[in-house]
């Protein structure tokens, strides 16, 4: 792909960020976010704004999407003045939201519907890959416009799955997300248990590293969780949002998963407690409130 206008829908914390790498690498982009306020940052680093999702596709062969949930990825696409709207033969719309595959086939067949091309292409990896370009990117659907948009990806994230039809991306994320809100409850757990048996948790830190379980995920958030610290890299909401869609998809495959259903609990809790714009990793108050 030469360095073609791109569009990108949704600047949060992982929008923003995309959309400035892609800018930081010679692409034109032009941005809309529902909330017109977050445009002005990328506006000053050299984007153009769209007034509408339709507008943006009206004028990009390729457009991004990164919302919160199925809610918005769905209203993005199909509301007044909507992607869908400006959809024409040849445009390619990629919506890299985390979903359930149900609302990307429903995306991807009303683009389709139209002429466009339509892939998903979640991606696992926080704010700082995204700022980085380190970004994990989970693609499928139409295998054309994944080829298409390697260069982009390419810019995005540090490697790119293309895992066929629709859907299997929207899975694929949800299966590892499964795995990372579990494991970061039994992390929670550990660290109030070797508090309450009068161990460092520092020193657990240092033993974790060491072994067969160090991981980024216990290395980057360990330190600022016992210093009770959770700026937002990833919502704790959004984290409660895949457990959720991927406790739906364990229902119908029939597959049990207890051990998510209880971290599911948790985050609910967290988010009850008003927890849910912190990173997820602030579920760890609903550990240590519980173990008193
Ligand atoms: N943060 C992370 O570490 C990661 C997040 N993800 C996934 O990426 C997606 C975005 O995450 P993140 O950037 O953290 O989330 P944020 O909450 O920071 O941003 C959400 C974005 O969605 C927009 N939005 C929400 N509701 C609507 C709506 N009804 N109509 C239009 N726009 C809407 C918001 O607009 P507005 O500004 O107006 O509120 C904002 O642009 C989510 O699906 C998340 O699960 C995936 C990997 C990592
Ligand atoms: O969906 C969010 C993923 C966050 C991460 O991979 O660190």
């Amino acid at each position: 792909m030469e360095k073609v206008e791109v569009g990108f829908l949704g600047l949060g914390i992982m929008g923003k960020a995309m959309a400035m790498n892609l800018l930081r690498h010679g692409f034109k982009v032009t941005v809309w976010n529902r909330t017109v306020s977050k445009c002005d940052e990328l506006v000053e680093h050299g984007a153009s704004i769209g007034e509408s999702p339709a507008a943006v596709i009206k004028k990009c062969k390729y457009t991004i999407g990164m919302l919160s949930d199925p809610a918005a990825a769905l209203s993005v696409v199909f509301d007044k003045n909507g992607v869908l709207e400006a959809v024409s033969s040849g445009k390619g719309y990629i919506d890299m939201s985390t979903v359930d595959a149900d609302t990307s086939s429903n995306i991807s067949e009303a683009i389709t519907a139209k002429g466009g091309f339509f892939i998903e292409a979640p991606v696992s990896g926080s704010k700082k890959p995204a700022e980085d370009g380190q970004l994990i990117i989970l693609a499928a659907g139409e295998k054309a416009l994944y080829e298409e948009a390697i260069p982009l990806f390419d810019v995005l994230g540090k490697k790119s799955f293309f895992l066929g039809q629709v859907g299997n991306g929207a899975k694929m994320k949800l299966v590892v997300n499964m795995i990372m809100g579990s494991m970061m409850n039994a992390f929670s757990e550990g660290l109030v248990l070797a508090d309450k048996s009068g161990l460092s948790q520092n020193t657990l830190l240092d033993v974790l590293d060491l072994g067969g379980m160090a991981n980024p995920m216990f290395r980057m958030k360990g330190p600022a969780m016992i210093q009770s610290s959770y700026s937002p890299q990833f919502p704790l909401k959004h984290q409660q949002k895949d457990m959720r869609l991927a406790l739906a998809l364990g229902d119908e495959t029939a597959v049990s998963m207890p051990v998510a259903a209880a971290a599911n609990e948790a985050f609910k809790k967290a988010r009850s407690m008003g927890l849910g714009d912190l990173d997820f990793s602030a579920v760890f108050e609903t550990v240590k409130h519980l173990k008193g």
